[in-house]
């Protein structure tokens, strides 16, 4: 422990969108008044971090340290920290929850106001970086969380206790993709038993969304991808349909008509997962007619629109989104450890690659391979 004192490490700096990271030898300051410093035992690589990374984040900038789904372990702790203590195991949040702020006292949303301004300019709540390279210039934090490193400095509000039981290999996994699939389903939509369902993209959080619905016993779960290579993922996570609208479309038949077909008038939830904004637009109008529910999940690249006929929602189909799947960091994490730890929410199944850390460029090539959910790296390699 160097409480007070800066650490030297490595982490991986995004200098420039469209580059890859340069690993290297940072510098990490020690945390100020209400924050937490924490040794980043395993990290996975998100998708986001992949948008942001090729410079499609309206928020994205440069130099940073990306990365957001990630545990470890508190190294140290400011001032007036306490809710963690040195040693306690820890999953980064980039939704905060401060417990006080308007959103956090209503329960509509998970979107604490606290941090979130700070955050998304890439710097801590005073306004300051913790971070800077052997040159001396400062690089950026990332969704509050910035987990490419060794060491990272989080807001204490941005920072859960989980227990020591539960391998931080896996749970890192909670710090998003499956979190935000799963409350998506379970939170924001509240599908329920027999609801039909239709999930648009399989990667973690569609697959994460399906194993929501599943345990909530809707009675149609149809996986749609684009590619075949998910449909084996499909069906092991729950699903009871897979459609791939390139090859499973009768001729003149869209992907809405299809699901409108197999579903007797159109899905009670839809969700996209792709970030694909002509996704969302099919998403929302393969919904019932006077009540179904769309969810958008995906991030969609700067400068996209969505976009519809007015009269689907007249006609009762309704048009959401959700962040980290609704979810309230530090109030419902145990309870998704628990379901995890009791063999009720899949994690483990998620993690189809391992890297040493210094392989990171690698991980986010396995995000473009259909054989890859998540790519766990281990820091300490
Ligand atoms: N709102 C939130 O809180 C969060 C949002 N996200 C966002 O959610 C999205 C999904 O993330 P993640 O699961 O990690 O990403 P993945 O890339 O692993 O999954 C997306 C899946 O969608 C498939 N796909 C792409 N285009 C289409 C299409 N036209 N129709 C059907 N399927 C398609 C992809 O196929 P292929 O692999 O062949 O391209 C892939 O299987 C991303 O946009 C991500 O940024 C992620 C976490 C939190
Ligand atoms: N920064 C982007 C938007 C990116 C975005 O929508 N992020 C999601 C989480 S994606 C996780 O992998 C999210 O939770 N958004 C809500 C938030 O408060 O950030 C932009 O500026 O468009
Ligand atoms: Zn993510
Ligand atoms: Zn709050």
């Amino acid at each position: 422990m160097s409480p007070g004192k800066p650490i030297k490490c490595i982490a991986a700096v995004a200098y420039e969108a469209g580059k890859p990271l340069t690993v290297e030898e940072i510098t990490v300051d020690a945390p100020k008044e209400h924050e937490v410093r924490i040794k980043v035992e395993y990290t996975a690589v998100c998708h986001t971090d992949a948008y942001t990374l090729s410079g499609m984040d309206p928020e994205g900038a440069f130099p940073s340290i990306l990365g957001h789904e990630g545990a470890g372990i508190v190294e140290s702790v400011g001032d007036k920290v306490t809710n963690v203590k040195p040693g306690d195991h820890v999953i980064a949040l980039y939704t905060a929850e401060c417990k006080e702020c308007k959103f956090c006292t209503s329960n509509k949303t998970n979107l604490c106001s606290s941090v979130r301004a700070t955050q998304g300019k890439g710097v801590m709540p005073d306004g300051t970086s913790r971070f800077h390279n052997a040159k001396g210039e400062k690089l950026l934090h990332f969704m509050g969380c910035s987990t490419f490193s060794q060491y990272t400095v989080v807001a204490d509000v941005s920072v859960v206790a989980v227990t020591p039981e539960a391998p931080l290999e896996k749970i890192c996994l909670l710090g998003c993709g499956v979190t935000t699939g799963y409350g998506a389903a379970v939170k924001t939509a509240d599908v329920q038993k027999g609801d039909t369902v239709a999930v648009f993209g399989a990667g973690t959080v569609g697959l994460s969304v399906v194993q929501g619905a599943k345990a909530r016993g809707c009675s149609k779960i149809i996986v749609v991808d684009i590619n075949n290579q998910k449909k084996q993922w499909a069906q092991d996570f729950g699903a009871t349909d897979f459609v791939n609208p390139k090859t499973d479309l009768k001729e003149g038949q869209s992907i809405v008509d299809k699901l409108v077909e197999i579903t007797d008038g159109g899905c009670d939830f839809t969700f996209d997962c792709t970030g694909n904004t002509s996704v969302m637009r099919d998403a929302l109008e393969a919904c019932h007619k006077g009540w179904g529910q769309s969810i958008i999940i995906g991030v969609a690249a700067a400068g996209q629109e969505i976009s519809t006929r007015p009269f689907q929602l007249v006609t009762g189909r309704v048009w959401k989104g959700s962040a980290f799947g609704g979810i309230k960091g530090r109030s419902d994490m145990d309870g998704l450890i628990s379901d995890y730890r009791d063999g009720k929410l899949k994690v483990d199944e998620f993690v189809t690659h391992e890297r040493p850390f210094t392989d990171i460029n690698a991980a986010f090539e396995d995000l473009h391979h259909g054989d890859c959910l998540r790519t766990v790296l281990d820091l300490s390699k």
